[in-house]
């Protein structure tokens, strides 16, 4: 079966500048995939162009083998970085407009509507207008007029500015249940936890290229482990003067080790147990956002 999401070597150029560069990746049904870059890397003009808001200039797009004709519209739903409600309208009357012209029926929209503001638990925001919330909020509404004609394809733009910890949380866990749910999410964000917490597979982009791409597990096991995390009883001397470690940080339960050739972590480990009893010794994978920092440093914009 044709993948929900297909980009083929798109290309956006404004003017002289090309703002996205042969980029292909492909979304599956239930999946949420990561779309990272540094400032003006090219995120949002893909995205603008999956919406169908831009057209490519070269390369194509394909939403279940079909080309980006109107109706797909009704299909979509998008949360941008920017707010895009506005400020002066009720909650009920623009929501419910937007999914009209999504295609849903009056009743229908209000009823989806309701649901996600009791979900929200601020049943009360129905009537208020958009200038009337706190930014945290009228981000939940954001979310709120992304979802609401329950789309199939949802692209999420830094879905989780702006919100307190248990926000967050909350908009997490919906983002999982729509995507078990079958929906492709297409989400873009400079936080890497999130990213590692809800995707599977990322494309990271530099400067409009495509600089890394695929599962996140595969690509942690291209870079090297150059931490060892080690908690201890006592102190445990000389690990500096160990071949292959770089640096010793004391932590408030023992020591973080940067080691620059991972047959320095048995070292560390022996000399650890021959001086005091280890109660934690672990070589950690690099996060994503060390290899971000590794592939994308600071050559962004
Ligand atoms: N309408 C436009 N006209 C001219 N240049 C544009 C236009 N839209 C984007 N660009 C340029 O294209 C490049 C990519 O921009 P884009 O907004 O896609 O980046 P981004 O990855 O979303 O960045 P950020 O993380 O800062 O939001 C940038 O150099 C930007 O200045």
């Amino acid at each position: 079966m044709a993948k929900p999401l297909v980009l083929e070597q798109v290309t956006k150029q404004f003017g002289e500048k090309t703002a996205v560069n042969g980029i292909s990746l492909q979304v599956e049904e239930g999946e949420i995939y990561g779309l990272l870059g540094g400032n003006g890397a090219g995120k949002t003009t893909t995205m603008r162009m999956v919406l169908g808001l831009i057209y490519p200039d070269a390369g194509r797009i394909l939403y279940h083998g079909q080309e980006y004709s109107s109706e797909l519209q009704h299909k979509m739903g998008y949360l941008p970085e920017e707010r895009g409600l506005y400020p002066k309208v009720k909650v009920s009357d623009q929501i419910v407009y937007l999914a009209r012209l999504k295609g849903m029926s009056a009743q229908e929209a209000d009823k989806s509507l309701r649901y996600w503001l009791e979900r929200f638990e601020v049943p009360d925001y129905y009537n208020k207008k958009i200038e009337e919330l706190s930014k945290g909020n009228q981000q939940k509404m954001g979310f709120i007029a992304a979802v609401v004609h329950k789309p199939k394809v949802l692209i999420l733009d830094e879905a989780f500015s702006g919100l307190d910890p248990v926000n967050v949380e909350l908009l997490k866990e919906t983002v999982k249940e729509l995507r078990d749910g079958g929906t492709s999410i297409l989400f873009s964000t400079h936080r890497m936890e999130h990213v590692e917490e809800l995707c599977s597979n990322i494309t990271i982009l530099q400067r409009s290229n495509t600089v890394l791409q695929g599962n996140i597990q595969d690509i942690k096991k291209r870079y090297p482990r150059e931490e060892v995390l080690l908690h201890t009883t006592g102190t445990v001397t000389g690990l500096e003067a160990i071949p292959g470690v770089v640096r010793v940080e004391h932590r408030e339960r023992g020591y973080s080790i940067r080691i620059s050739d991972v047959a320095a972590a048995q070292d560390i480990l022996r000399r650890a147990m021959e001086e005091s009893t280890v109660e934690h010794f672990e070589i950690k994978e690099p996060t994503l956002n060390q290899i971000f920092i590794k592939e994308v440093g600071d050559s962004h914009e």
